[in-house]
């Protein structure tokens, strides 16, 4: 879905491209002011699932005239790439001819990104060459000095690289937030939970108090405002103090940097591993608020920015932000390096604790990378006393792949979905065979592909109406021979030796069990 914002625009401003341009879009939004502008970003992006305006999906232009609005186009550009980090949004002076060259461009990307391989395939391997004007190239540490980029594009479309390098470059720049933002009461856009809570106070509390809590039945104001009640609670306890609408535009922030559109990795994923960490922290650091605290943020920026597949696939087509990583860690690397300049931004003093204790969350956030599984699952056993960094990294992970230790019921949901989504590097990795990775997306190159659409329904499914394992697998009946396996090869052992060592975390190996007995029970056997 893709819309064209026109602020503050009379009738008769309108140019003939624009004119011409507007059926390229799937809306035309006319607001008053750049204020109003951010309140539909911010309302649209918070409606219920299936979200048409999640902003990635489509493309997004936004035309003002800056003197008239006083606010440079550069600057507005810059305020959409740290507040609306995943959005595919630009801004534009319409006063000018010249300028409206991307609206022809419109067409091309909508196809792009509305295709869920293609789509994936830009972020991953494509980035803007945006160093001329504004960011010069000194700041973009991560490109080598010497040779530029190779396949630079133009498109208006996320990118990894992109979102990398501005938080980078945001980094240097330590700008204050602006006032279209600053000025939002936040609480405006969740009508949702307050309505819950005038009803029952304790309504969040009671679901994100049990190892039952589950984040798919959740909406996205619901778990904006979950992390808002645990975050808020843990940052008293800690006393690290925040103030309410500060956090929440914190959580707004990293909701628009995860993106809404991956099945798995998503912002959902993030709440869910943030209780699960706090679920735990609950039985092995009681004695420690601030770590707590710590841990559960670290738990929530884990994946910022993922792009719903993983290091290897970074690795084999040699994309820049692999490259920069050194192809090691790439995508956790790349997340903590998000995560801690959001954090910077945003909640300063919480990053300057982190860091006086051997950099916390940096070390959480690398720990959750499942190449360093076994050296982990070694030290439960064998690392005697085990060392506080130990015990973090073991949380955090334990929390990251918790949804197998959920009851079945919850378990079999994530397991559907996380099997949606390697389907998606599957088909990602056919595209290779015919494509290169980095074409040209103005060429031909992306033409004629097969169309990957949306499977918005199963998901929609998923988090509404469906939770009985046994239906799940009726649509997936691969379903069991992957959780068999992952719970095999990475779970079994790992719970196992956690509850050995933790006896009051036993239900976290005893879940595994009964739910590997179910998927045992309901093993797809190939025919012959
Ligand atoms: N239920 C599951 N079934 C299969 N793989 C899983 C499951 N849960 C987590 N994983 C994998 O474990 C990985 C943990 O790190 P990531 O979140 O990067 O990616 C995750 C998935 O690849």
């Amino acid at each position: 879905m893709s819309t064209l914002f026109l602020i503050g625009m009379h009738e008769i401003e309108k140019s003939e491209t624009i004119a011409r341009n507007e059926d390229l879009f799937d809306r035309i939004v006319e607001l008053q002011d750049l204020d109003s502008l951010m309140v539909n970003l911010y309302t649209d992006r918070v409606s219920p699932f299936p979200n048409p305006h999640n902003f990635e999906t489509g493309v997004s232009l936004v035309l003002y005239d800056p003197s008239k609005l006083q606010l440079p186009v550069r600057q507005l550009d810059v305020l959409f790439k740290r507040f609306f980090p995943s959005f595919n949004i630009s801004a534009i002076d319409h006063t000018h001819e010249e300028n409206l060259q991307p609206l022809k461009n419109v067409g091309r990307e909508n196809s792009i990104c509305s295709n869920r391989i293609t789509r994936i395939n830009h972020w991953m391997y494509h980035h803007h060459d945006d160093t001329s004007d504004g960011f010069t190239k000194a700041n973009f540490s991560t490109l080598n000095e010497n040779s530029l980029p190779t396949q630079a594009c133009q498109a208006n479309i996320y990118t990894l690289l992109l979102h990398l390098n501005y938080s980078k470059a945001q980094h240097l720049q330590k700008a204050s937030v602006p006032r279209l933002i600053r000025n939002i009461e936040f609480t405006s856009f969740l009508s949702e939970p307050i309505e819950k809570l005038s009803q029952d106070e304790s309504y969040y509390w009671n679901i994100l108090s049990t190892w039952k809590f589950c984040a798919l039945s959740l909406s996205t104001q619901e778990l904006i405002w979950c992390g808002f009640t645990l975050i808020k609670k843990l940052s008293k306890d800690a006393n690290v103090l925040i103030a309410d609408n500060k956090l929440l535009l914190l959580l707004f922030t990293l909701e628009s940097s995860y993106h809404q559109v991956n099945k798995f990795h998503n912002f959902r994923h993030a709440i869910d591993v943030m209780q699960a960490t706090w679920q735990l922290c609950t039985y092995l650091l009681s004695e420690n608020p601030v770590q707590t605290l710590l841990l559960c943020m670290a738990a929530i920026g884990h994946d910022v920015g993922h792009p719903g597949t993983n290091n290897q696939l970074l690795c084999n087509c040699e994309s820049e932000v692999a490259e920069s990583f050194k192809n090691v860690s790439i995508l956790e690397n790349f997340h903590r390096e998000l995560f801690q300049q959001l954090l910077s931004d945003h909640w300063p003093q919480l990053l300057a604790i982190s860091k006086k204790q051997f950099d916390f969350i940096s070390e959480a956030i690398l720990a959750t990378d499942m190449a360093l599984h076994s050296k982990y699952e070694n030290r439960i056993t064998h690392e005697k006393p085990m060392k506080q960094v130990t015990l973090i990294s073991l949380i955090i992970k334990a929390a990251d792949i918790s949804n197998v230790t959920r009851p079945l019921s919850i378990s079999a949901r994530w397991a559907y979905l996380i099997t949606l989504e390697f389907g998606d590097c599957a088909l990602l990795e056919t595209f290779h065979k015919e494509h290169r990775p980095e074409q040209d997306c103005f060429g031909d190159s992306y033409k004629n592909i097969d169309t990957a659409e949306e499977d918005l329904d199963s998901i929609q499914n998923i988090l509404t109406s469906v939770t009985n394992p046994d239906d799940i697998i009726k649509e997936h009946p691969y379903i069991p021979n992957g959780q068999i396996f992952f719970i095999n090869t990475f779970a079994e052992v790992f719970f196992n030796a956690l509850s050995q060592k933790f006896p009051n975390l036993k239900f976290l190996s005893e879940n595994v069990e009964t739910n590997k007995e179910y998927w045992m029970k309901h093993t797809h056997k190939k025919q012959k």
